[in-house]
């Protein structure tokens, strides 16, 4: 456990940058510390690890005064990761990330093996081991600074706007990626970012930063989508938390519906017909390739033709996948799939809603 206890920093005669900052991290989970720029996300981290020191309070780590013992003994037992991922450009991808255990007396032999081991952890390919970070897209970049920060195996890990700087594709497997990490390591946690979505999707908590340092929420990420405490985080967390609040709420109980299924080939029969509205065309393997309406089955006669599907709602996923793909669907059904990618029915958005309305009866009630 990571406790702040009236923890103020102030840079020269400037106002705090961190204002009477009290906070209990748990151990194992992810905590993310988000607001605007500027509000003290990164100094409240870089004082868990000494890299920057409070003006006043103290910062205690599993019950012990962090100011009590040696800041360098303190700073290789969390590991950090940063924007730029570090590394140094002149050792290859498996020197970087064997560096903190060779610096702790592991053996070059017994780091490299560990580094190459923790590249697999990560999703690298081993070969990528002998490259130098120039030689490495920016997302890779990341994963090998997310290697560094793990090869210590170290119990803390503070991560500063790690996956910012790369496309929000890569951006959204790296966290993933960081998501099954955590599955396996349990680690404690705590991310740094700006953008309330990353933190709503990695956070088991949620710290929200207001300008001045102050905290102004610290709660589980559908908490703070829910109810924000004052108008700053409302408006923080945005107009369309309401709709984000729905990735937290169980699509297990939404209705599947049977729907005609065509197979690829039967497109160009013209005795096949569309019976009821819309038909869903399926290939070999049962995954969907777009619908066939009934008003229009008389010009669709190959798969280039079909009208193309919106986003999919793996079965058993949130209510926020389950509204998207009936939302998103030219049929307005949501195609439902299983594990496997194939459809198992659809899912229709009044049976969604009436679920939403359900729920917040029975936390309003409750
Ligand atoms: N080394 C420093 N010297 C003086 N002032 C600093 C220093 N580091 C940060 N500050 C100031 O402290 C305040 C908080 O900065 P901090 O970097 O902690 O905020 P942040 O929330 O992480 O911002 P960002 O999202 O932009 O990184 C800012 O006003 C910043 O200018």
């Amino acid at each position: 456990m990571i406790r702040f206890r009236s923890v103020t920093k102030t840079y020269g005669d400037a106002a705090p940058a961190v204002k009477d900052l009290n906070l209990d991290i748990e151990r194992g989970s992810v905590t993310v510390f988000v607001g605007p720029s500027g509000c003290g996300k990164t100094t409240s981290l870089r004082m868990i690890n000494r890299m920057v020191e409070p003006s006043s309070g103290s910062i205690e780590v599993d019950g012990r005064d962090i100011a009590q013992g040696p800041a360098a003994q303190l700073r290789r037992s969390m590991g950090y990761v940063m924007q730029s991922s570090g590394l140094l450009p002149h050792r290859t991808v498996l020197d970087n990330v064997a560096t903190v255990p060779r610096l702790n007396g592991t053996s070059r032999r017994e780091a490299r093996l560990r580094a190459a081991e923790l590249l697999d952890v990560v999703g690298l390919a081993s070969t990528l081991g002998n490259r130098y970070p120039a030689q490495l897209s920016g997302g890779q970049q990341q994963r090998v600074g997310v290697a560094r920060a793990l090869a210590a195996d170290p119990p803390v890990l503070l991560m500063d706007e790690p996956f910012s700087a790369v496309d929000p594709v890569v951006r959204h497997e790296l966290q993933q990626e960081l998501l099954r990490l955590q599955q396996d390591l349990s680690k404690t946690i705590v991310f740094v970012t700006h953008d309330i979505d990353e933190a709503t999707i990695l956070g088991d908590k949620v710290a929200v930063f207001a300008t001045g340092g102050r905290l102004a929420q610290y709660a589980a990420p559908e908490e703070i989508l829910r109810a924000p405490v004052d108008d700053f985080v409302a408006g923080f967390v945005g107009r369309d938390r309401g709709f984000r609040h729905l990735s937290f709420q169980d699509g297990g109980s939404v209705p599947v519906h049977p729907v005609q299924l065509l197979r690829a080939d039967q497109l160009a029969d013209p005795a096949v017909n569309v019976t009821d509205g819309w038909a869903l065309c399926v290939d070999a393997d049962g995954a969907p390739l777009g619908w066939v309406p009934a008003t229009a089955r008389r010009s669709i006669t190959g798969t280039g033709s079909l009208i193309p599907g919106g986003s999919l709602y793996p079965e058993g996923e949130s209510l926020r996948r389950a509204l998207d793909a009936a939302l998103s669907s030219p049929s307005g059904l949501g195609v439902a799939v299983d594990a496997g990618g194939r459809v198992t029915g659809v899912v229709r958005p009044a049976e969604i809603l009436a679920l939403i309305e359900a729920a917040r009866v029975q936390r309003s009630g409750a």
